[in-house]
């Protein structure tokens, strides 16, 4: 069967669809002839993908942004969950922010991207296998591939998806960030976590606290530095409790990756993790984000499917 290509034309703002047919020529001049389908609606890459490996596919690849890679991958987890053998999956970068490529080490190129592909080097990538609160309080499950998080970015997030219609994409994330710090808060959290066969508990306070495959998350801020997307572990980053100046002056530097040196700034390793809400009361403003994705609420169960997905990477 021939490679299957799942393209999101709203991805970067409407420009894929507008732009594909002119991307086709040099894709299949790298891979040969391949199937195209158009997602037609938010989510629809999750049949889209389950459905292709259920039919035993060899190869799908998502054209689009992180939201498109998310979905992509959860179809694969679904189809995986339900026994299936899963294709090669291959990222042709087309979207706003591209934070789960940069880990993989991308140039953000079509021909990059085409000759990853079509040379076959994979890198069987961890997942993320979680349960959360919707926010009616019910409870569900999803999986992520790059970060998921929970806090600020939630919040911010959350702006962002209810801003983008009146404004621009970089104009509503900077707003939104804006507006995500003001109404910030810090959730007291009785967070559990496991490492090979021992667990600890402890009462943590933060405005934003990550659990990281990849590095990136926001469009370029790099996080958590020392992720490896393959090592079996999540790199979890508590960015702290410290007042709303001083937490912007520390998340700055995540440009940088230099946060990490910060004082208020907490780094360590697991497999499963656990997060309960203390105080309920800031339960509305602090939120998850799931591969830059708004999602729901606290409490959050996830633990790591090690190597699950082959990703076609590039050779360098
Ligand atoms: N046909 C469609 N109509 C409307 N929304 C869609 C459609 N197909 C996919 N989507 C949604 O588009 C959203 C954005 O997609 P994606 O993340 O791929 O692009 P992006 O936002 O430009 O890139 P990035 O996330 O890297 O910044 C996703 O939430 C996805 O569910």
């Amino acid at each position: 069967m021939k490679p299957l290509l799942i393209v999101n034309p709203q991805s970067a703002g409407g420009k894929t669809g507008a732009l594909f047919e002119k991307m086709r020529g040099p894709i299949e001049r790298h891979l040969g002839h391949v199937d195209v389908v158009f997602t037609e609606r938010s989510r629809h890459a999750v049949d889209i993908a389950r459905d292709a490996a259920s039919e035993g596919r060899g190869m799908v690849i998502s054209v689009g942004g992180d939201g498109s890679i998310h979905e992509v991958v959860c179809g694969l987890m679904e189809a995986r969950d339900a026994g299936k053998k899963l294709p090669k999956f291959g990222i042709i970068g087309a979207g706003t922010g591209g934070d789960y490529r940069r880990t993989l080490g991308f140039e953000n190129r079509l021909d990059r991207y085409c000759e990853a592909i079509a040379e076959g080097k994979t890198r069987a990538v961890d997942i993320g296998r979680f349960s959360y609160a919707t926010h009616t309080g019910e409870r569900k499950s999803s999986y992520f591939v790059n970060i998921l998080s929970v806090g600020m970015s939630g919040l911010v997030d959350q702006f962002v998806a209810e801003s983008t219609r009146t404004l621009g994409g970089t104009m509503a994330y900077f707003t939104s960030s804006v507006k995500g710090l003001a109404r910030s808060v810090v959730g007291r959290v009785k967070c559990t976590i496991w490492r090979e066969d021992g667990s600890r508990e402890e009462t943590i306070e933060t405005r934003c606290f990550a659990i990281c495959n990849g590095r990136y998350f926001g469009s370029g801020m790099q996080v958590a530095p020392m992720a490896h997307p393959d090592d079996g572990l999540f790199d979890v980053v508590d960015l702290g409790a410290a007042s709303r100046l001083r937490f912007f002056m520390v998340s700055s530097r995540m440009y940088t990756g230099t946060h990490v040196h910060s004082l208020d700034v907490k780094h360590y390793r697991c497999e499963r993790i656990q997060l309960e809400l203390l105080n309920e009361d800031v339960a509305d403003r602090f939120l998850l984000d799931v591969d830059g994705e708004p999602l729901g609420r606290l409490p959050l169960e996830v633990e790591m499917v090690p190597g699950a997905i082959e990703v076609l990477v590039p050779k360098q």
